[in-house]
């Protein structure tokens, strides 16, 4: 990024503009837009190439994941939104979390959706989602998934403990960094936590979402992070199911559907979390655990 001159940024975002409506960017309609001559845009293109910010064809030119992540953080960086950027914080299956310093020198995460490679194994709720959008590109569910889990962590925080969102941009999100381990790492009796004590605590956090409408939908051991004072948070919320009835209806999916998809997808958050606690001896049932949660 450091070697992009303002006329490949300029190039790079005509190409960005231009794949509304082409899978494949012609050269011709690039010099168009850009209203330059066709050696310039010739060079232009090529040192985008060269530094693969730009896919190419037979056909013509498309924005590759780098240039994508590239236009997202100077999007931010023209914003004002981050001044630094460091090394990664956690790789995930479905993007890469890095550490960026804001302008008021807090510390925060900035989160890049790779969403593309699994959105078919995704299940059918997902897909519905997708359902009429006939091309599917990683970047589309990317930029899907990243605007989903902003507006899903705008709508718990801070009632629930989640990560305090702070923008989103494409097909990423910047949010508040937790400084602490995700619970598969963690100790709990080194940390000084009580494990019933924080079962219960997370309970009431799952409770509190259901309230406000949201099954996290893949919650485990591996998206709730803790610090060294046992304070924690529960991130990763792209898949959340929403039980926003018209949200369905807009989905064209039937309420009990929806009824029944809810409850195997909380029953599956529960099991999920009564098998973490077992090896702290908390054995709990769940039926009772989802009667509390749904009443
Ligand atoms: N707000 C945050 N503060 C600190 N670390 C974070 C934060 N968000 C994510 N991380 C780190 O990045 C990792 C990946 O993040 P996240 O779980 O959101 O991504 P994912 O790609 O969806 O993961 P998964 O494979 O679990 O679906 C986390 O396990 C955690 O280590
Ligand atoms: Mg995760
Ligand atoms: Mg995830």
């Amino acid at each position: 990024m450091k070697n992009m001159e303002d006329l490949d940024w300029r190039i790079l975002r005509i190409v960005e503009i231009c794949l509304k409506n082409h899978e494949w960017v012609p050269i011709q309609e690039i010099v168009k837009k850009a209203k330059l001559n066709q050696n310039e845009v010739s060079y232009r293109i090529s040192r985008l190439v060269r530094i693969k910010m730009l896919n190419t064809s037979q056909y013509g030119y498309r924005v590759s994941h780098w240039g994508y992540d590239a236009l997202a953080l100077d999007t931010y960086s023209k914003k004002d939104l981050i001044v630094g950027m460091g090394g990664k914080v956690g790789v995930g299956k479905e993007g890469d979390v890095y550490n960026v310093l804001l302008p008021d020198n807090r510390n925060a995460v900035l989160k890049f959706h790779k969403h593309g490679r699994t959105c078919f194994t995704m299940g059918k709720r997902y897909r519905n989602y997708l359902a009429d959008k006939r091309h599917i590109s990683w970047l589309y569910s990317s930029r899907l998934a990243a605007e989903k889990e902003f507006e899903i962590l705008t709508a718990l925080y801070p009632i629930v403990k989640v990560p305090e969102p702070i923008a989103n941009n494409r097909h990423t999100i910047l949010m508040g960094k937790i400084e602490g381990t995700d619970l598969k790492k963690a100790n709990l009796l080194n940390l000084g936590v009580n494990p019933e004590e924080l079962f219960n605590e997370i309970i009431e956090e799952v409770k509190k979402a259901y309230k406000l409408g949201y099954i996290h939908g893949d919650l485990s051991e591996f998206n709730i992070l803790i610090n060294n004072e046992g304070d924690f948070v529960i991130i990763d919320w792209p898949q959340v199911i929403e039980l926003n009835e018209n949200k369905f209806k807009l989905e064209k999916i039937t309420s009990k559907e929806v009824e029944y998809d809810a409850e195997s997808y909380l029953k599956r958050d529960l099991g999920n979390l009564l098998r973490y606690f077992k090896k702290y001896n908390i054995k709990r049932d769940l039926d009772t655990i989802y009667d509390y949660i749904i009443n």
